[in-house]
């Protein structure tokens, strides 16, 4: 059961998710014009040393900049999370979507490639055609991962607004987990279980969807004063609750082959 944390951008959280046991440590880089971090560099050579993987998500769409910056970070995983509109071939962004992640596995055979599938909150599974698109792009990905879609603040009966227009993600709400499970039990990936996933819920979330992975931005984030998660900075007991958590659920199941998707060696995926 591999755990994977986000917004880790600096060597001493690096070392901190590392110390804690975290095995998937994801980055993000939040724009073209400023790919270049070199103490991001850092922080992901330091997973590398440690024998952890390095995730990168790219918060953009430009195939250079992305083959540059894989060349400059080499991250293990590369992580696309567009919001996609349909699961249609025929529309532009999802073409778009397509063809980027072939070029990437062509030019990178080395490095492998996480798609996030939106899927519509709790209830609202129907909010997008999620089984589709993960069809579509699985023979493109060695990981998916689940993401949630806000939906229905507006009254409408779509997907609203999302934290960062054009990217699936940090919502800190659960997806529509009868979807995820499905999606488990269809997938030739493995699939990683997010949105809103924490200390609190993660054993029923391990328990009903059964994933090969979980994963957890916004609930295990520090907070301000507010009580508002904040953005890149990360609560070390927080991700600790969420290991041990993890690894307890894991044990209590009788190891790591009795849980999960277990039909996956998800030491090294399917690349
Ligand atoms: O972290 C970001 O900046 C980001 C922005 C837009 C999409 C995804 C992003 N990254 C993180 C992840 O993919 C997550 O780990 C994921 O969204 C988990 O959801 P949650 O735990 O609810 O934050």
């Amino acid at each position: 059961m591999k755990i994977q944390i986000y917004e880790i951008q600096t060597v001493a959280e690096a070392r901190t998710m590392l110390e804690l046991g975290v095995d998937h440590i994801g980055s993000v880089l939040v724009s073209s014009d400023q790919w270049r971090d070199e103490p991001l560099q850092e922080a992901i050579a330091t997973v590398r040393a440690a024998g952890a993987k390095s995730s990168l998500i790219p918060l953009f769409q430009d195939v250079d900049v992305i083959g540059r910056a894989i060349d400059f970070y080499h991250p293990d995983i590369i992580h696309f999370c567009d919001a996609l509109p349909s699961a249609n071939v025929e529309d532009p962004t999802v073409a778009a979507a397509l063809e980027l992640q072939r070029q990437i596995r062509r030019r990178f055979p080395d490095v492998a490639v996480m798609r996030s599938i939106a899927i519509g909150e709790q209830g609202r599974g129907d909010a997008l055609p999620s089984l589709a698109l993960a069809e579509l792009f699985e023979p493109l990905s060695d990981w998916f991962l689940t993401d949630t879609v806000l939906c229905d603040k507006n009254g409408g009966d779509g997907p609203d607004e999302q934290p960062v227009s054009g990217f699936v993600g940090i919502t800190g709400r659960i997806c529509d987990w009868g979807v995820a499970r499905e999606l488990v039990r269809r997938s030739a990936v493995p699939v990683i279980l997010a949105g809103g996933i924490g200390p609190h819920n993660v054993r029923a979330g391990i328990a009903q969807v059964g994933p090969a992975g979980v994963d957890s931005c916004t609930l295990t984030n520090a907070v301000d004063a507010r009580g508002r998660p904040i953005r890149f900075k990360k609560d070390p007991r927080k991700v600790g609750a969420m290991v041990s958590a993890v690894r307890e659920t894991v044990a209590l199941a009788g190891g790591d082959a009795s849980i999960g998707q277990q039909r996956f060696n998800v030491q090294r995926p399917t690349i």
